[in-house]
């Protein structure tokens, strides 16, 4: 991945939050994060996104926390090398957000 991640400023939060905040992710309390719960048809519908998610994950070097029961997953979002919230976050969840919705 080129370049150091950097938490996001206040300001950047406030530019880029909002649109992801209207699909459903929020800010985790405890830590500085994302989160979202997705929910699909059946466990296909769920395993082939996460399939999606990881592949692209892998190539960018930036992987999501994530929990998958059944139709569900959880994915939580943030960056390590900032220990908070980067674009690397903001880069991913807008990528998941168009694979949910060309499987929904
Ligand atoms: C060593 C490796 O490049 C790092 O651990 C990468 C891998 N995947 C990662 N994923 C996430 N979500 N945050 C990171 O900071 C991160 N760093």
């Amino acid at each position: 991945m080129a370049g150091k991640a950097h938490r996001l400023s206040a300001e950047e939060r406030e530019q880029l939050l909002p649109n992801l905040r209207a699909v459903g992710w929020n800010e985790v309390d405890a830590r500085d994060a994302i989160f979202k719960e997705f929910h699909f048809k059946d466990f296909n519908r769920a395993f082939g996104f996460m399939t999606r998610v990881a592949l692209q994950a892998e190539k960018l070097d930036h992987h999501p926390e994530w929990f998958n029961v059944y139709n569900k997953v959880h994915i939580t979002l943030s960056t390590h090398e900032c220990a908070g919230l980067s674009e690397r976050d903001i880069n991913l969840a807008t990528f998941i957000e168009q694979v949910a919705a060309s499987l929904s």
